[in-house]
């Protein structure tokens, strides 16, 4: 809060008026015009006419209410609001300082100001908005002593009162000690405690005032004001101070007791004034000490006076020519002090008997809510969640789970500890089983298809395997690896195989259809390569030699491998049949994929809508059981999501279907093929016996033939001993990967098996 100046008012005590002086009330402005001969006026010799410019100046006629208005009225307002006050009247004994803060004693209209701001204030605390208390201390300063006004209604003299001492604690402050602080629940308990602290005062009787007061009184009004459900609570005090009246010794002519309290009185408003002196060094930047200390009342007055609070003075004059000195020195007085600038604030601070307070009627508050809320519908006390019951509950969520996605059907329970059970039933569940919960129905058909997925993958995993070995045998045999036939002496092949570098210029490009085997055993060509080139040759239509012919007859695997590297051009079917193959295996292992994609996503968004009605659920806890927790927007969005996934999950699926039927109608061609393949051979293998002129064998070779031709290892489907058992399946793939022309000779080992697979396809064909 910013600094402001104290605010001085004069107040004009009724009388006849010196010649000379002047009150302006609408300017607030003062005027002395001295009489030239009266050296009894005369502070200053050098000028007659003295002026003075106050806040406010109350004339004569003032009532105690406009008094009350314009001086004390404002500080009111600020002590409500948590800001300390200050009204003190200063000025000569008589000149209505009693009058202004007391009252008078007589007429009801002229109570001053403590009771006029009594009721105001209590005014003020009926309006609100906070809650106040009001407290009252009354104290008497007699000879810079302080003296508890309120403590005994029994005071026959000064010395019954309990005596008040000042202390200082470490900041600086001053607290009053012993000093009563009294509740005052009403205005008219405020009233009692006005009535008994003035009883107390020290009333002497004096030469100018038969009822002066010989000390300084201070009325303090203690305020606490706490806003409605606020833990800060605002503290302020309004002090009304009395001070004694000044008064020249000599002028009045007292003595005795009265002249020491005289004294007294003057020394203690002499430290007053030299406080207010030093203030207004200060004001004007000078560096003065404050003699706060030297003085009881400067002591008690220190807040007032340059600290927190706003103080507003009221200097009484009485404007008889008798006092003309005395009220041009209270004006000067005056003046200094309008000089003088407080720097109050807004007192307030956390009251942990308040927030206490408060925590408690809260947690006894939510205590009664709890206990309403965890009884069952009958209003029967709430039941202990025991591990019987928790085994109910269990068995309550699975059923309610098992209801599936967009069930409406209520979850029932019983009561609210059940429905907490339940959900941590349900959430335990949700996280151990997070992106498992599913169809079950799905769950069948999506194992059966990953079943076959993972079964396409592995026949395609073997088939590359074999296209591998197929093309690395091709390489070599490119590198120059001497053709199979060549097993014979070279000079032999010399003869029985020619290359025309005219048929063709690669690999593919070189594969020339042989004619049908079984149109005539001499039209079966043995193809050839040229040893120089790195192309293919171009097969020639070569017979078998006699020999030739005898020897493959003797050995059908190395007769196959001759069938089928020199002699057998398979139909341009039999490849896209393969290419067929291939493709739609990629094609079911792409949907395979895309299906488990869109399964993961329908299982996501089933845990997510199962996350988000758990937490409906949970916010509407106190639901009631007997009606269902509706979907939220939420909710439905996700309903509709899982079912759009669903209806992409099902394409796939039926896709893949076809895929798979696709593939095993494809399986089924090449196993046909396959049965050609191996007629054909056949026939091209009887064929040989009819090249293989006896009469041109030797003798040994003649027999080994005449053995085979009369049956003891036959011509049918002669199985080698050494070749392994090989499985119908097993077969079936190596013939589908069976190599064309353009590949290069299998190894034995290889071929052996490619054997044992035709074998099994004719028992099977
Ligand atoms: N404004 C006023 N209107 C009517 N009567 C007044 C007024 N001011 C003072 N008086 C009367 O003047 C007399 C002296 O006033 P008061 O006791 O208030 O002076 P004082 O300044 O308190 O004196 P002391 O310092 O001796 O206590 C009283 O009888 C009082 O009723």
């Amino acid at each position: 809060m910013a600094a402001t100046n104290i605010k001085v008012y004069i107040r004009v005590r009724p009388g006849k008026a010196a010649e000379g002086f002047k009150a302006d009330t609408e300017k607030g402005i003062l005027s002395f015009n001295l009489p030239e001969a009266s050296s009894e006026y005369d502070v200053n010799n050098q000028k007659r006419t003295h002026t003075f410019q106050f806040d406010g100046v109350l004339g004569m006629q003032v009532k105690q209410q406009e008094v009350l208005d314009a001086v004390a009225r404002p500080v009111i307002q600020d002590v409500l609001n948590g800001v300390n006050g200050t009204i003190f009247a200063y000025g000569q004994t008589g000149s209505g300082k009693t009058f202004t803060i007391t009252g008078g004693a007589e007429n009801y209209e002229d109570r001053g100001l403590i009771p006029r701001t009594l009721r105001l204030m209590f005014e003020a605390f009926r309006k609100g908005p906070a809650q106040y208390r009001m407290y009252i201390s009354y104290l008497e300063i007699y000879q810079d002593s302080g003296y508890d006004l309120l403590r005994d209604d029994s005071v026959r003299n000064l010395q019954d009162l309990p005596k008040v001492q000042l202390r200082e604690d470490e900041d600086g402050n001053m607290h009053l000690r012993n000093l009563s602080v009294n509740l005052a629940a009403s205005e008219e308990d405020a009233l009692n405690l006005l009535f008994l602290g003035d009883t107390n005062r020290v009333v002497a009787e004096t030469p100018m005032n038969d009822a002066s007061t010989r000390s300084h009184c201070l009325f303090i009004i203690w305020v606490d004001s706490t806003e409605e459900g606020s833990d800060v609570v605002r503290r302020s005090k309004l002090h009304l101070v009395d001070l004694a009246g000044s008064e020249r010794v000599s002028q009045t002519g007292v003595n005795g007791r009265l002249l020491q309290e005289a004294k007294a009185i003057n020394v203690s408003l002499h430290y007053l004034e030299r406080v207010i002196v030093a203030l207004h060094a200060r004001s004007k930047g000078n560096q003065a000490h404050v003699p706060y200390r030297d003085s009881m009342m400067t002591s008690v007055l220190r807040d007032s006076l340059g600290g927190n609070c706003k103080t507003t003075m009221v200097g009484c004059i009485a404007a008889e020519a008798s006092n003309i000195c005395e009220s041009m020195s209270t004006c000067r007085f005056a003046q200094r002090v309008a000089q003088i600038t407080n720097t109050a604030r807004v007192n307030e601070e956390l009251d942990p008997s308040l927030l206490i307070a408060r925590l408690k009627k809260e947690v006894s508050d939510l205590k009664q809510e709890v206990k309403v809320a965890r009884m069952n519908k009958e209003g029967e006390e709430p039941e202990a969640i025991t591990p019987d019951v928790l085994e109910q509950c269990r068995a309550l969520v699975q059923q309610y789970v098992a209801k599936g996605v967009g069930s409406n059907e209520p979850f029932l329970c019983g009561s609210i500890d059940r429905m907490r059970a339940s959900f941590r039933i349900l959430r335990d569940m949700c996280l151990e089983k997070e992106g498992s919960v599913q169809d079950p129905a799905d769950e069948g058909r999506v194992a059966a298809l990953e079943s076959e997925i993972k079964k396409w993958k592995l026949e395609v995993a073997q088939r590359d395997q074999e296209i591998a070995v197929m093309v690395k045998m091709l390489t070599k045999q490119r590198a120059g690896e001497r053709p199979f036939i060549s097993a014979r002496p070279q000079a032999a092949m010399s003869q029985t195989v020619d290359a025309d570098p005219q048929e063709g210029n690669g690999p593919d490009e070189s594969v020339q259809r042989a004619p049908p085997p079984a149109e005539t055993a001499e039209a079966v060509p043995l193809q050839g390569k040229s040893e120089k080139s790195d192309v293919r040759p171009v097969p020639t239509p070569t017979m078998p030699t006699p020999e030739e012919a005898a020897d493959l007859l003797l050995d059908k695997q190395k007769a196959l491998e001759v069938f089928w590297q020199k002699v057998y051009t398979p139909p341009q079917a039999f490849k896209e049949n393969k290419a067929l193959l291939k493709d739609k295996i990629e094609q079911a292992q792409a949907l395979g994929k895309e299906a488990l994609q869109l399964k993961a996503e329908i299982d996501a968004a089933k845990s997510k809508l199962l996350r988000l009605r758990t937490e409906r659920a949970m916010t509407a806890a106190g639901h009631d059981d007997s009606s269902p927790v509706e979907d939220g927007p939420e909710e439905l969005a996700e309903v509709q999501e899982i079912e759009r996934v669903k209806g992409l999950y099902r394409e796939k699926t039926a896709e893949l279907r076809h895929a798979k039927s696709d593939v095993e109608g494809i399986q089924r061609m090449l196993e046909q093929n396959q049965a050609k393949v191996r007629r054909e051979f056949e026939n091209w293998f009887a064929g040989l016996r009819g090249r293989a002129h006896m009469s041109r064998l030797d003798e040994e070779k003649k027999k080994e033939l005449l053995d085979k031709v009369t049956g003891q290892s036959g011509v049918g489907t002669p199985v080698p001993k050494e070749t392994p058992e090989v499985s119908p399946v097993t077969a079936s793939k190596m013939m589908l990967s069976m190599p064309s022309r353009t590949s290069k000779p299998p190894r034995e080992e290889e071929l052996a098996a490619y054997y044992a697979a035709f074998g099994e396809l004719s028992r099977r064909s």
